[in-house]
């Protein structure tokens, strides 16, 4: 007999409902979802004939608890595409089963959500990254996956995924490379890196010591969210674009008097505001109308099409 394992908290009938309730309270059917990270919430207002609904009055939805998360999903369209914001994510340290955090996602699936997009405060340990640097998000560390807590743990649902699914292209190469291309068009150069994210439990910040552990592992910036959405989206087939605004500066020398605050990570998501708000937008705007020309001189015939490419 197999063991009772508890999976009430995001299993494939719960996401139904909330999916079901969702599409009966708005017409918009997602196709990109947004995850606004602490403080950067504002990516919300570039939502155009925005919806709102609040958590509280979503079945089977956990409730925002922390400072700087509204704690509402805004649909509505950005850049022509019909999507889903959330307003405040979840994280571990609030007390949700890390099944509960990552159950949006799989209601986003339900929706018809094929792209997501998550952005976060983070620390900054690579000692090149400056306070306000925005890093995309090349690959994850997931230390309470390591410990056995991972949003997949429990019976395998296969009409979400199999059960072992792969990680080594959990953040889709495409849209960094566009991310790229697109902050270079608006002078974000400078400020725009690209690095590992380390996903803590929290909610104490990191002492020294595993500041330094983190860094020497191969980490470049320090969180405490994101990593678990990414699996459970990937797991179901989304694609992943993530990035991390550092806000603060990880202390990694026993002679610094910096000392991490909340206070400061919502300062700095406020200071690089219209940046942040901008690049996702940019990074799923359809290319440029290509003009497509055949010419068969044999034939003297001329075919122009006008095509517009998707980057989604
Ligand atoms: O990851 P987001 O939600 O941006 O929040 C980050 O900011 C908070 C700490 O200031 C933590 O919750 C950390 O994970
Ligand atoms: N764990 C962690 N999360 C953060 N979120 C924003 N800054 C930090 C940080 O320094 N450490």
């Amino acid at each position: 007999m197999l063991p009772t394992i508890p999976t009430e908290s995001n299993s494939y009938e719960e996401c139904k409902i909330t999916s079901d309730w969702l599409k009966a309270h708005t017409d918009v059917r997602p196709v990109l979802a947004i995850v606004c990270g602490s403080g950067l919430g504002g990516l919300a207002k570039t939502i155009k004939d925005p919806v709102i609904l609040k958590y509280q009055d979503i079945p089977n939805f956990p409730q925002s608890t922390v400072h700087g998360h509204a704690g509402q999903l805004v649909f509505g369209t950005l850049q022509g595409k019909q999507c889903v914001c959330m307003q405040g994510r979840f994280h571990l340290y609030e007390g949700y089963p890390v099944q509960k955090i990552t159950l949006p996602i799989r209601v986003f699936k339900l929706m018809g959500v094929q792209t997501v997009i998550l952005t976060n405060a983070a620390g900054g340990l690579n000692p090149g990254y400056r306070v306000g640097d925005v890093m995309v998000i090349r690959d994850h560390i997931n230390m309470p996956g390591m410990a056995g807590n991972n949003p997949l743990a429990g019976l395998n649902d296969e009409r979400f995924g199999v059960r072992f699914p792969c990680m080594s292209d959990a953040y889709d190469r495409k849209l960094r490379e566009m991310a790229h291309e697109v902050g270079e068009e608006l002078g974000f150069s400078d400020f725009l890196k690209e690095g590992v994210y380390v996903v803590l439990g929290g909610p104490s910040f990191e002492t020294i010591a595993e500041c330094r552990m983190l860094h020497s592992m191969g980490a470049d910036a320090v969180g405490m969210s994101t990593g678990h959405e990414v699996i459970v989206a990937r797991h179901c087939g989304m694609r992943c674009f993530a990035l991390s605004l550092i806000s603060n500066q990880s202390v990694m020398d026993y002679t610094s008097k910096e000392k991490a605050n909340h206070e400061e990570v919502l300062e700095t998501g406020k200071e690089r505001a219209a940046q942040m708000e901008q690049l996702p937008g940019r990074v799923v705007r359809p290319a440029p109308r290509v003009q497509w020309q055949v010419n068969i001189p044999t034939q003297s015939l001329s075919c122009v099409r006008n095509r517009s490419l998707s980057r989604i």
